[in-house]
């Protein structure tokens, strides 16, 4: 992997790196936040996922995240979110709630897609190895994170990978894709019409037949203009209460789906991986 940028942000590194990918068969790019704690030797690592129209830099520059990573000696991983360049498809209207930016964290079945979209197994095997491989990461200690789309790929990932993470969290997250237009727009076309395929990436699907009883933590503005149609945390929480998983999923007032949600509740989420890891 290649160091294309760098920032110091309180006391710790910002850093971004371009690589090329075997398993997205294209070349990406991903942020790094080090806390100055990785200069004396491994730190827990939290993995962030984006949502739609997002790349690596969103969380970045707009969550104000370091602050908070810093003081809890967390590294923070952030992907782009979905494959990039030229020849990868894309949305046949350039719609942005499919194809760039809008990989749904899956492993696309259907062409033209297969040949690229392979976002779940980016984000939960080649990445992670290429990270632990070269930088001062504690794989023992993980914890993963998003918002909207990426909550979606927080949970759906945690909930299929029992062991693997300490903690769980989600801002704004689609509930149930199976349920939603974003998420029957794009699981039928990543995955085909079959029904049971999608089934594999819906969390409310996931936790009631969920072994782990991992911390999970959801933050919910109310104030969100998709939160009716598309997100429908009701689902998850009924899900929750039947299967006895223990989640507190927290309706904020007045808040809604941008940055400045996340930007407000970040730090609480931070300190709930850093109490876990
Ligand atoms: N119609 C909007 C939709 C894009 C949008 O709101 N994207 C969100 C994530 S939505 C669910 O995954 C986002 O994080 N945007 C980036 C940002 O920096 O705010 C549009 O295209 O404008």
């Amino acid at each position: 992997m290649e160091l294309i940028a760098e920032n110091r942000s309180f006391g710790g590194r910002q850093l971004r790196y371009s690589h090329r990918s075997e398993v997205l068969a294209c070349d990406m790019i991903f942020a790094v936040y080090l806390p100055p704690q990785a200069e004396q030797g491994p730190v827990p690592v939290l993995y962030w996922l984006s949502g739609l129209t997002c790349t690596d830099e969103n969380f970045v520059t707009k969550a104000g995240a370091q602050r908070y990573a810093a003081e809890h000696g967390i590294a923070i991983v952030a992907p782009d979110t979905s494959p990039r360049g030229e020849g990868v498809a894309d949305d046949p209207d350039g719609a942005y709630d499919f194809g760039l930016g809008a990989g749904f964290y899956v492993n696309a079945t259907e062409a033209p897609f297969a040949a690229n979209y392979q976002m779940y197994d980016y984000v939960v095997s080649e990445l992670p190895a290429l990270v632990e491989a070269e930088l001062p990461l504690d794989p023992k200690r993980q914890a993963i994170s998003g918002h909207s789309m990426g909550g979606h790929g927080a949970l759906t990932i945690a909930l299929k990978n029992p062991g693997r993470f300490k903690s769980v969290s989600a801002f704004s997250p689609i509930c149930s894709p199976l349920k939603c237009p974003w998420g029957e727009k794009a699981l039928g076309g990543y995955l085909g019409d079959d029904k049971e395929a999608w089934r594999e990436y819906d969390a409310t699907e996931l936790v009631a037949r969920a072994e782990e009883r991992l911390p999970m933590l959801v933050d919910q503005g109310e104030a969100d203009d998709f939160l009716a149609e598309q997100l429908k945390p009701e689902l998850l929480e009924k899900v929750g209460a039947a299967a006895d998983y223990p989640m507190a999923i927290r309706m904020q007032p007045g808040y809604d789906h941008s940055y400045y949600f996340i930007a407000s509740f970040i730090g609480e989420h931070i300190a709930f991986h850093a109490a876990n890891l």
